[in-house]
């Protein structure tokens, strides 16, 4: 898995297309979205993902909370994002692992808006700016290389 977290002022989306024959189906509420002062996380799901789902979320988790714990951010902004890796994993299994990412930040006490899946969308992001608002992060299961 690839992220890009940037720490922001605001995130907003606004749906505009499907990207996908079969998209994650979403309410009205959902074509639109936005946070404020937030840890926007944007995630390539990868094909080396697919061998262990589970240890991904995990490590994701991790990686995610260590750096909202040094920006001090308590909101986060889980942003599927098919564009940080050539090797992207299925979109079925894509969706399960940022939904249960979402679920286990929620669980881990965060406030958290989960972009909808499957969808061109528009988007508007105010990055801050400081030293360590603009980081990413690679995660592989054990026993997979880095590519
Ligand atoms: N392996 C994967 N990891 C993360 N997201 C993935 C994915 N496979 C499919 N998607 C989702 O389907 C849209 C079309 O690829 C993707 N849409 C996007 O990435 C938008 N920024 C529009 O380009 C995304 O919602």
């Amino acid at each position: 898995m690839r992220m890009l977290l940037i720490h922001s002022d605001y995130l907003e989306y606004e749906v505009k297309d499907k990207a996908l024959k079969n998209p994650e189906p979403i309410s009205e509420e959902q074509k639109k979205g936005r946070l404020e002062e937030v840890l926007a996380v944007f995630m390539s799901v990868e094909k080396a993902d697919e061998t262990n789902p589970d240890e991904v979320v995990e490590k994701a988790v991790v990686e995610i909370k260590d750096v909202a714990s040094q920006v001090k951010a308590g909101r986060i902004f889980v942003y599927p994002f098919a564009h940080l890796s050539s090797e992207l994993a299925k979109p079925d299994v894509a969706l399960k692992v940022l939904q249960r990412i979402e679920e286990r930040l929620m669980e881990e006490g965060f406030e958290v808006k989960r972009a909808p899946f499957g969808y061109y969308k528009a988007f508007r992001l105010s990055c801050k700016g400081h030293p360590l608002a603009e980081l990413s992060r690679t995660i592989v299961p054990s026993g997979e290389a880095v590519s």
